[in-house]
């Protein structure tokens, strides 16, 4: 068997060509000493030089995705029991692991469950104190339900474990970690095999060896007599699959691990077995770059003050140990902040470093031990055990260590625990960069050297406090927790446009919504991040332009004003205006936002450190509100952050407060669009069905929420063309100036279809369903008509009311909203049948259209209460495990389409 070698030996190449040519008669020839060093080949060298005997020469091991074998005397029969495919990769891994045998099979678990099969009632096993939450899990049950004695002892000392070796006990197995996960800490691995042989000679050494691969650690050779891994790490590398090996090379133990795999069927399937034996080919490479920035990451945290947990810092307790038994110190790390929710908002944070349990793989990940991979350990023997809740642990990819820095980094900022160092003087941009390629490490702790951690002690808090009270910190207000409202987009039934002249429009709110997280941040900043806008952005406070904030707008406001301020307005719109990166949707949605962020705060000192995260699954600019919902979003989380409105506690907010979240987003309307006529935000923090008049020239307006409707089924189709909302507005109004003859007559005819539809609405027809919806269909017919002659139709809407209106379809369809593009809506009577509506769908989106079946009607403004147990806990695994999720991050990470399951899991909504 070879051994293979360490990372970071001389090359095959550079040893070949260094070699002298051999001479002499007696000394062996080139060609046998050659063949003596390829023996010997090293470990990446392995890695790559698959030793595949196909019939055809095929350089890749194929696939046998079969599960039986004719004939009776070959080498397989039956792939339960043995396949090709899995044979490859088994004899490949066995030469990786200096093992007689290896075996492939479908997890590290499965691996774990074989192994312990080994033990019998009555017998013991020891292992750490901290290992991997599923280990645990597996060995209490076997514990209660298997008759074993399991003893968890401090596997770090060799003498923690001495005591339980005496021959009362009936040690059958010692299963050790090392690196454990997740502390990482060290147990000698050599030293405890001697003892526990000397003292219990029965007993087997099983490792698992997943933090460090085959790669660095090779526990065979120290003593052991079971290695085993999860192959879902490290040696596939992708997270596309999952695996475990177990290696040994004890004839007894091979034997009854084969026994076992091919009674119970757990072998790896032939497809994974050619993906893990594809991904094996690049371990050393991937590792290689994995440990090298987890080597940085881990300076860096420590640098910064915060405790490390990683074997390749000097200041780690075992190192000495470590290095003595592996060749490095593999790519997991982990750290405390002393704060669990400063934990959650760091991990909530992060971009580049996936929220995710296991490791090994390509992409870096962020974790909460206590919330994830160790959360099947009661949180009783988690405090017993010395496993910090907030314990992060991190698993490093190949990325960019600059890019995954610098996410980190933006994290702990945003999550208040490091605080820029302003003695500090940052190199140029050209300095770290030759630094970054000379010296890294020296790169690294410059890079720490422009933070710090705040400072923390009892005293420590007091002296800011009094500064604080003596105004000399700026520190910044901010909120206790994060607040989640969501509100939902809208469909004009009748009278859009009209609206703006004062005709009555009657709307309903739709099933698509926007959702928001407002969650606290300690940085003087504030932010706002619209992933569907790609806009991601912040402002440090203080330079906000609170000098411009109107007289009146100064002092916290709990009420809109009912107009825009000028200034103030063009001041933000230059400080925004600047990301053209962003678009200008996003930067009208920043304009909003921070137009009332200010103003609802005031000014500086009432300002909070917060960063707002909106996303929605309405389309934007399609006419469906997606502006209105973003900003009763806006207006509802603010208002709540200064608690100008309370969240509902008897699941309903108060008709003051929905009031006063309308008057905002009226406000933030009017900031994107100019001149709104009021609708979209009055569903959009309402719900349901309303007709709204706008005060115009004198004339009374007012909002009138119509109950009597039933729901009514609506097919809403996006053109996919985008229109402009503001100038289309503007352009009926010039042509009712230029030609009032023709418009009047025509918003008249309006007001009068939108008068029979709150009849029909409310209740009050005395109509029966069918005949409502008959009488609503030609409503939508004349109402289209109108509007195509005001101008504001388009080609693709005209496309989609003849569509539905061919047959065998016959239904009625109008634009709704703006048009010029955007949506148009279709009723869909009760008894339309399933089929035809299917075949419907069909052709419109055959046709290259967006439909979408809605009901109208449906909730207003939602707002989340938190419950006293809420700890972001947004799901669940079979296990019945939480699933962290930090709220801004589940969000911004939900997409259109899990946005309402997202919302869904959180719970706890209360609506309008
Ligand atoms: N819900 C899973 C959690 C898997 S954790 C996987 C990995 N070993 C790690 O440490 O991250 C479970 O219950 O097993």
């Amino acid at each position: 068997m070879t051994t293979p070698s360490s990372p970071g030996e001389t090359s095959l190449a550079t040893s070949v060509s260094s070699l002298p040519p051999s001479s002499a008669a007696k000394s062996p020839t080139y060609a046998e000493q050659y063949k003596a060093r390829a023996v010997n080949w090293r470990f990446s060298t392995l890695c790559a030089s698959v030793d595949n005997k196909d019939q055809y020469g095929a350089s890749s091991t194929p696939i046998y995705q079969t599960a039986t074998f004719k004939g009776m005397d070959g080498q397989y029969d039956y792939t339960r029991s043995g396949n090709p495919t899995r044979g490859g990769l088994e004899s490949h891994l066995a030469r990786l692991y200096g093992a007689t045998q290896t075996f492939a099979l479908s997890t590290g678990m499965t691996c774990l469950d074989t192994i312990l099969r080994l033990v019998k009632p009555g017998e013991t096993v020891l292992a750490g104190d901290d290992l991997y939450g599923g280990t645990n899990r597996l060995l209490t049950y076997l514990g209660t339900h298997g008759g074993v004695d399991v003893r968890h002892v401090d596997t770090t000392k060799v003498e923690a474990v001495l005591p339980h070796l005496e021959p009362g006990n009936k040690v059958k197995m010692v299963l050790l970690e090392s690196p454990t996960n997740p502390l990482l800490k060290i147990a000698d691995l050599a030293a405890i095999s001697a003892a526990v042989k000397a003292a219990a000679p029965a007993a087997l050494i099983v490792v698992d060896n997943t933090m460090m691969s085959p790669y660095l650690q090779r526990p065979l050779e120290l003593g052991a007599d079971i290695v085993y891994d999860s192959g879902t790490k490290y040696l596939s590398g992708h997270h596309d699959l999952m695996a475990g090996i177990i290696a040994a090379s004890r004839p007894d133990v091979c034997k009854d691990i084969a026994f076992l795999i091919n009674s119970v069927g757990s072998g790896l399937a032939p497809f994974d077995s050619f993906l893990l034996l594809r991904g094996v080919k690049t371990m050393s490479l991937r590792m290689d770059r994995q440990m090298a920035t987890a080597q940085l990451v881990a300076v860096y945290l420590d640098s910064l003050g915060f405790l490390v947990h990683y074997p390749g810092l000097k200041s780690h307790p075992k190192a000495d140990i470590h290095w003595k038994q592996a060749t490095g110190a593999g790519a997991v790390l982990s750290f405390v902040t002393d704060d669990k929710a400063l934990s959650e908002r760091i991990v909530g944070g992060t971009r580049l470093w996936g929220i995710s349990v296991s490791f090994g793989a390509v992409n870096s990940l962020i974790s909460m031990p206590c919330l994830m991979s160790h959360a099947s350990i009661s949180a009783a023997v988690r405090a017993e055990r010395g496993l910090p809740e907030n314990l992060i642990r991190l698993c490093v990819g190949i990325e960019d260590p600059r890019d995954l820095i610098d996410d980190l980094e933006h994290s702990l900022l945003s999550a208040g625990a490091i605080t820029p160092n302003l003695s500090y003087s940052p190199l140029s941009h050209a300095k770290a960069a030759e630094l970054y390629a000379t010296d890294s490490e020296a790169w690294i702790l410059d890079r720490a050297r422009g933070f710090k951690r705040p400072s923390g002690t009892a005293i420590d808090k007091l002296i800011s406090g009094v500064k604080r009270g003596l105004g000399i910190t700026p520190v910044k207000n901010t909120i206790d927790q994060d607040i989640v409202v969501s509100a939902p987009g809208k469909v004009i039934l009748f009278g859009e446009h009209a609206v703006v002249h004062g005709v009555t429009a009657v709307a309903t709110s739709v099933d698509l919504r926007c959702f928001a997280v407002l969650s606290p941040r300690s940085d003087e900043k504030v932010g706002l991040e619209v992933p569907d806008l790609d806009v991601e952005l912040e402002w440090k406070i203080s330079k906000l332009p609170w000098n411009l904030l109107p007289v009146h707008s100064q002092g916290q406001k709990r009420v809109a004003d009912k107009e825009l301020d000028p200034p103030l307005l063009q001041a933000i719109e230059g400080l925004v205006n600047t990301h053209v990166e962003v678009g200008k949707t996003g930067i009208g949605s920043a304009i909003a936002f921070l137009y009332l962020y200010m103003v609802m705060a005031g000014s500086e000192s009432n300002a909070l450190a917060v960063t707002f995260t909106a996303s929605s699954n309405l389309p934007i600019g399609a006419g469906l509100g997606s502006s209105a919902a973003y900003s009763a979003c806006v207006a509802s989380a603010l208002l709540l952050a200064h608690s100008h409105i309370s969240a509902p506690t008897d699941d309903t907010l108060s008709a003051s407060a929905t009031n006063i979240v309308d008057g905002w987003a009226f406000l933030s309307e009017k900031v994107l669009h100019g001149n709104p006529s009021g609708i979209d935000n009055a569903v959009a923090v309402r719900g349901g069905a309303v007709a709204y008049t706008r005060a115009v020239g004198g004339r009374s307006g007012g909002l009138n929420n119509l109950h009597g409707f039933s729901s009514v089924r609506l097919l809403l189709t996006n053109t996919l063309v985008a229109r402009n909302t503001k100038s289309l507005v503007a352009g009926v109004s010039a042509k009712r100036l230029a030609e009032p003859h023709v418009v009047d007559p025509i918003l008249d005819a309006i007001q009068e279809i939108s008068d029979e539809a709150q009849t029909l609405l409310s209740g009050q027809a005395h109509a029966d369903r069918k005949e409502l919806v008959s009488r609503l269909e030609t409503l939508i017919m004349e109402n289209h008509t109108h509007l195509v002659n005001l101008g504001v139709s388009h080609p693709s809407l005209e496309a989609i009311v003849a569509a539905t209106a061919a047959e065998p379809f016959g239904l009625a369809s109008k634009l709704t909203g703006a048009g010029g593009g955007g949506c148009a809506v279709t009723l869909i009577p009760d008894e339309f049948p399933q089929s035809t509506l299917k075949e419907l769908i069909e052709t419109l989106e055959r046709n290259g259209f967006q439909p979408h079946l809605t009901t109208l009607g449906g909730p207003g403004l939602g707002i989340h209460t938190p419950t006293a147990t809420d700890d972001d806990k947004v799901g669940s695994d079979e296990a019945g495990e939480g699933v962290i999720v930090p709220k801004r991050a589940g969000l911004r990470d939900a997409g259109a389409d899990g946005l309402a399951s997202w919302a869904e899991r959180l719970g706890g909504w209360t609506y309008t």
